[in-house]
């Protein structure tokens, strides 16, 4: 029941109030697409992409988005999906979910900062369920070993080759210190000068949890492949991106994806086809939501 042209009639202009509402907020706000990209990560790998990680919480319910891996995404992800559902909801009023809204918002920001473009089936419904208690295991955390990494994605039917072309999501955003501040005084992983930027970009970040590192500290705002190039050179940031080539299961995709970018967006396109429709909700199983924070 899911098409490429679910919107066609019911809501024509979808496309275009899409496209609109990403290119003012990624101008004012260049941090937006990262940040929605892992948006939509979370909100798939947990029960599937039913926009299930918008929801708040309630005195009633403790949410996804408040359990503690989900606190760090960032309030300009959310905003982008309020102002496109209230442009929609303008424009044709209770049509469109938040779940396809935060789809192609991901897709067209991807392509927009360099990305591949893919294509995204339409037609998702959004969940009514959402439950900080149900995150832990779902997700992975840069401290885990990758066998567990590998476990995560193959549980929800990701192959390692998968997971790697989608883990190249690194080469936008940024990390807050605490995410890898433990390793960066005694890791040999580290390019050792990375090490020591790394230690004093870090140096007040328990007084300050705000601070961050670009994820790719090369081509930060680009979407390239130049995130698999750092890893060889010890400039990866996070133990899991070390891990990705230091593991001889992960290694060879590595490898494959520094020598050829082409290569890389085309395999990042099709997982993330792929992702975009894992375990989505249709018919009567989910809603169009009128808010995009809350259940009807
Ligand atoms: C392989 C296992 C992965 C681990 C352990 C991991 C972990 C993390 C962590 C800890 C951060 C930093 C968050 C912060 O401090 O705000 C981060 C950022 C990010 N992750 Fe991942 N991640 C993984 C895979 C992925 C995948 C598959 C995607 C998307 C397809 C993704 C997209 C992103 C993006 C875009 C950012 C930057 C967010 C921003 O700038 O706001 N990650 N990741
Ligand atoms: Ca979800
Ligand atoms: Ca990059």
């Amino acid at each position: 029941r899911l098409s490429y042209t679910y919107y066609d009639k019911s809501c024509p202009k979808f496309s275009q109030i899409i496209q609109d509402t990403i290119t003012n907020k990624q101008i004012t706000s260049p941090t937006t697409a990262a940040g929605t990209l892992r948006l939509f990560f979370h909100d798939c790998l947990l029960n599937g992409c039913d926009g299930s990680v918008l929801i708040s919480s309630t005195p009633f319910n403790s949410a996804e988005r408040d359990a503690d891996i989900n606190l760090s995404l960032p309030g300009d992800a959310f905003d982008l999906v309020t102002r496109a559902k209230t442009a929609l909801e303008l424009s044709c009023p209770n049509t469109v979910s938040c779940a396809d809204i935060l789809a192609v918002a991901t897709r067209d920001l991807v392509t927009m900062v360099g990305g591949p473009y893919y294509s995204v089936l339409l037609g998702r419904k959004d969940y009514r369920i959402s439950k900080s208690a149900y995150v832990e295991g779902n997700l992975p955390k840069p401290t885990m070993p990758m066998s567990k990494i590998i476990d995560i994605f193959g549980s929800k039917g990701f192959s390692v080759q998968e997971m790697v072309a989608l883990s190249g999501a690194h080469t936008i955003g940024f990390s807050h210190c605490k995410e890898f501040r433990s390793f960066v005084y005694n890791d040999t992983d580290y390019n050792p000068r990375f090490a020591q930027g790394l230690q004093q970009a870090c140096a007040d970040s328990y007084k300050n949890p705000t601070l961050s590192v670009f994820n790719d500290i090369m081509t930060p705002n680009k979407f390239d492949n130049v995130y698999f190039q750092n890893l060889p050179k010890g400039l990866g940031l996070l133990e899991s991106d070390h891990g990705l080539y230091n593991d001889p299961r992960t290694k060879p995709f590595v490898e494959l994806y520094a020598k050829d970018q082409n290569k890389f967006f085309q395999d990042f396109g099709k997982a993330m086809e792929k992702l975009s429709v894992y375990g989505i909700k249709t018919g009567r199983r989910g809603e169009i939501r009128h808010r995009c924070d809350a259940i009807n």
